[in-house]
């Protein structure tokens, strides 16, 4: 198999993706002593043994042909993403970018080709094989979220398609502090879960259709035009809430908002017309 580029080019902020006794950092921000380069094996801080093994989601050799249609929408895509970096996808309208991420997200499947997520040592070697991208561990967003609220309040339009009289006792609970974890991460904490979400201002929509996919942490949160149709202030949020939570999750966005996002970017590619995606640094 290719040794592909995601070896050479850990996570940006590697430590901070560490395993503790094989959990995830997740929910905290990293210690400060945590946020310095990975140099040995291995870190010892108060006996927890923490080793700077990372992911990637991989995407190799992708095609996508819808069925009975003779074009495809997608040709031979490849691109790699660390973990817990913010991937951003641009490019002119009808090229693709959409019929990826619904890939990407289990929607629909490549014609050919393969989403995976490999595994890395600190020492950028695989360290196991790779695992299909399950599409239950991937958080979508498509344009106007709030568009496809269904609730009249914010606690019935978070909750809504969890188990209500079946379900473990652990899962309520655990969907319960998920529920309070994404609140929080979000920022809606200020905000009554009675409040008509309809109600709420453009800004804190989409911090609210965000909390939704957050209950349950995705491997991977696609976000398909997150400043779309908000006013400057809504974005400047928007922007800020993604900053934030790029600590904490792998991200791939498509916008056409390259200025508004360039500062959060670690990896980005123009798909061009015809499905073909070439990575291209943007640069302000
Ligand atoms: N099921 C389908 N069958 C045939 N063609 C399709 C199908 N779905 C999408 N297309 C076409 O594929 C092309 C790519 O669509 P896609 O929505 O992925 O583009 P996009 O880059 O996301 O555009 P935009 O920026 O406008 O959202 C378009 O020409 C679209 O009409």
């Amino acid at each position: 198999m290719t040794n592909y580029v995601c070896k050479a080019q850990p996570p940006p902020t590697a430590v901070s993706s560490a395993s503790y006794f094989g959990h995830s950092l997740f929910f905290h921000s990293p210690p400060a002593i945590l946020t310095r380069p990975c140099r040995s094996k291995f870190w010892r801080i108060r006996n927890l043994r923490i080793s700077c093994e990372y992911s990637c989601i991989e995407v190799r050799g992708v095609s996508y042909r819808p069925q009975g249609t003779e074009f495809d929408l997608l040709n031979d895509v490849n691109f790699s993403l660390p973990e817990k970096s913010f991937g951003l996808i641009f490019g002119r309208s009808g090229s693709g970018k959409t019929t990826l991420l619904q890939l990407l997200a289990g929607i629909n499947k490549p014609t050919s080709g393969s989403i995976f997520v490999q595994k890395y040592g600190d020492d950028g070697k695989l360290t196991q094989t790779s695992e299909p991208l399950p599409s239950e561990r991937v958080g979508i967003l498509f344009q106007f979220p709030e568009r496809y609220f269904v609730a009249d309040n914010v606690l019935e339009e978070v909750t809504f398609g969890w188990p209500r009289q079946r379900g473990s006792f652990q899962l309520k609970e655990h969907l319960a502090l998920g529920l309070e974890r994404a609140i929080n991460w979000v920022g809606l904490n200020g905000i009554s879960l009675d409040k008509d979400p309809h109600s709420l201002s453009g800004g804190y929509k989409r911090r609210l259709a965000l909390a939704i996919q957050l209950v349950q942490i995705p491997d991977l949160l696609i976000l398909d035009e997150p400043l779309a149709g908000l006013d400057w202030k809504a974005r400047a949020d928007v922007v800020e809430l993604l900053k934030h939570l790029k600590k904490e999750l792998t991200i791939l966005v498509v916008s056409h908002d390259l200025k508004e996002l360039a500062a959060l970017v670690d990896r980005s590619w123009r798909m061009e017309m015809g499905g073909v995606l070439k990575e291209e640094p943007i640069a302000f």
